[in-house]
């Protein structure tokens, strides 16, 4: 059996300075196993973004340890942090940034094109993981053309083209109708399952608890539950 592809270990935030320094986590414990897809609940201001930030390598806490598929990332220079991100992390928020003047397959081409890949490659890659969100015939459309859903979809079809061994994903059907958020959903705990990528998802909705195979609560910087759902809901 493998490790945790993504690993917070005994991590404390601190944010602020001065009168207005807060305790933002409090010795927080999480490893995100691959074939999962794991919620992070909590109320406003638990520090869900917070940590989700640390987990990504946008955020160095205060103290504690961040370990990247086994590798720590402490005394990292900037350049080998962002190289071992963008080589194991993909990144979904709740709005959706496509660039309008792109159609969904070269929104999702761009995330290769930058690293360098060749011209033919990216495009087979893009239309393969379009096909992976259920979009494949939606390509050649522009943003403006797509449901919100949809726009999430490229989003999701973006973060995953490169192969990320976990997601990470913020609030990402906030924006969503029920039925948009639970085609969201379902994809990402696909995704999960299909690939054995981890899948982390912060959220506030309860209405989709039923994706989950692992729910984790958070509450004024500390988890205060973990727990495996009996019956995650099947995806298509
Ligand atoms: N720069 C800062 N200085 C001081 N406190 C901060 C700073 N940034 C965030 N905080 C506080 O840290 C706490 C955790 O914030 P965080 O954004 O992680 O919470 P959250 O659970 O994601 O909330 P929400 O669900 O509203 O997005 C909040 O109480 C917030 O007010």
């Amino acid at each position: 059996m493998t490790g945790p592809v993504l690993e917070a270990i005994d991590i404390s935030q601190y944010l602020g300075d001065g009168a207005a320094r807060f305790q933002a986590l409090d010795a927080v414990n999480l490893a995100i196993a691959g074939g999962e897809l794991t919620l992070l609940m909590g109320p406003s201001g638990s520090g869900k973004t917070t940590l989700l930030s640390i987990l990504g390598c946008m955020l160095t806490p205060s103290s504690g340890t961040v370990r990247v598929n086994g590798h720590p990332t402490a005394g990292l220079e900037p350049g080998d942090l962002a190289r071992l991100r963008r080589d194991n992390i993909g990144f979904v928020f709740q709005s959706y940034h496509l660039f309008q003047t792109l159609t969904a397959i070269d929104n999702v081409r761009i995330a290769l094109d930058i690293r360098g890949e060749s011209s033919d490659r990216s495009t087979q890659k893009a239309t393969e993981v379009l096909a992976i969100v259920g979009l494949a015939h939606k390509a050649g459309s522009y943003p403006r053309e797509l449901s919100g859903g949809e726009q999430q979809r490229v989003a999701i079809a973006r973060a995953i083209v490169g192969d990320p061994s976990v997601l990470l994903a913020d609030e990402p059907t906030a924006a969503l109708d029920a039925e948009n958020g639970r085609a969201v959903m379902s994809v990402l705990a696909r995704i999960a399952r299909d690939s054995a990528r981890g899948v982390l998802v912060v959220t506030h909705d309860p209405r989709i608890s039923s994706f989950a195979d692992r729910v984790v609560h958070i509450e004024d910087g500390r988890i205060i539950s973990d727990s495996r759902a009996a019956g995650s809901q099947k995806v298509a």
